[in-house]
């Protein structure tokens, strides 16, 4: 089964970039571009995927700092770029939906943040099987100034490369910042034509998943604490939950892998798709989390794959772009 799963060409939907960068990969990055590793370099290292019992989600937030250093410089933040979609190349992703949040610093707006990430998107994929589209992020700890930036940002580079530019990711720590701020300008990204990625119900906020349900969305993050009525409503709505099974036991949201609510998902039959969210921080890979699945939940190779075609239908690729990953996701069936 785990050789199945990791030859198996998979759909990635739920990355954030600066999260996604694994610990090997951290380490080139910082030999390529920074120069000679340090012990105290190591131990940083090994601290970043070091997860104690009873983390939560702040003690994962924190983490991302350690990265976003290495990432604050225009070649750091490319080559990470470059290195993150390699791997999900090597783990046989034949679709990424890469997500990021454009940060402003002394060597970088963010307008050239996404500039830098957009060519090294371009970059990579002419050397690697695999096909990105990249989400602009919002942080909603960050003042709504910024958001608008963003969203401003994502609609003009979007018009200038609409087969890169798919949509807009409405992320960050969920105990900070108000939805309702933000959703003017999450509804000017959608009459621009970008797709809405929303992380929703992460943790339990009955009024703002109120909201977020009526405000609508493409697709949903997490979904933790919707319930049977939020699942039963994003069925009829046919959007949904990227499930994220290490992030959300490892961050403490949901407490073992066999309570998680992709359980109940299958059984409501409802929309779903499989995702690392930070592959980087919570040490995994998009197999490794499909083989999470079907061992927790006993998944058969059949089941696994219907997950992929679920995935490939609610991804942000073109009807041709689908076509094609269907047309990949039957000849590997074949050769079964
Ligand atoms: C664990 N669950 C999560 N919930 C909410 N937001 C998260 C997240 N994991 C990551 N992010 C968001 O993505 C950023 C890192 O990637 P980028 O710097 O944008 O590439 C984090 O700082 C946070 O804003
Ligand atoms: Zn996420």
């Amino acid at each position: 089964m785990i050789k199945f799963l990791q030859g198996l060409p998979k759909v990635e939907l739920h990355a954030h970039l600066n999260g996604s960068l694994n610990i090997d990969s951290i380490k080139e990055l910082a030999e390529n571009v920074y120069g000679q590793q340090s012990d105290e370099f190591a131990s940083m290292c090994e601290r970043f995927i070091t997860f104690k019992k009873g983390s939560n989600l702040n003690d994962c937030f924190q983490k991302f700092a350690f990265v976003h250093e290495l990432t604050s410089t225009r070649k750091g933040l490319e080559r990470a770029t470059e290195l993150t979609i390699r791997d999900f190349a090597k783990d046989n992703v034949m679709y990424l939906e890469l997500r990021t949040t454009p940060k402003s610093n002394d060597n970088m707006t963010r307008r050239a943040y996404l500039e830098v990430v957009m060519a090294a998107i371009e970059k990579a994929t002419t050397e690697h099987a695999i096909t990105v589209k990249l989400l602009p992020s919002i942080n909603r700890g960050e003042p709504l100034e910024v958001a608008e930036e963003t969203v401003a940002l994502a609609i003009e580079l979007g018009q200038k490369e609409p087969e890169l530019i798919a949509g807009i990711d409405f992320s960050g720590d969920p105990n900070q910042g108000k939805f309702s701020d933000f959703a003017p300008v999450l509804e000017k990204a959608r009459q621009h034509g970008l797709k809405l990625a929303i992380h929703c119900a992460e943790i339990d906020n009955p009024s703002e998943i109120r909201e977020m349900l009526m405000f609508g969305m493409s697709r949903c993050g997490h979904g933790t604490f919707l319930g049977n009525s939020g699942f039963a409503h994003m069925k009829e709505q046919n959007i949904p939950i990227e499930c994220c099974l290490s992030s959300n036991v490892k961050t403490g949201t949901v407490s073992s892998f066999g309570s998680h609510h992709l359980k109940q998902l299958f059984l409501a039959d409802a929309p779903k798709v499989l995702c690392t969210d930070d592959c980087g921080v919570f040490d995994s890979t998009l197999s490794e989390e499909f083989v999470l699945a079907s061992e927790t939940f006993g998944l058969t190779r059949s089941q696994c794959i219907d997950l992929t075609m679920e995935a490939v239908q609610h991804s942000f690729a073109s009807p041709e772009e689908k076509l094609k990953m269907k047309m990949r996701l039957y000849a590997f069936t074949r050769r079964q």
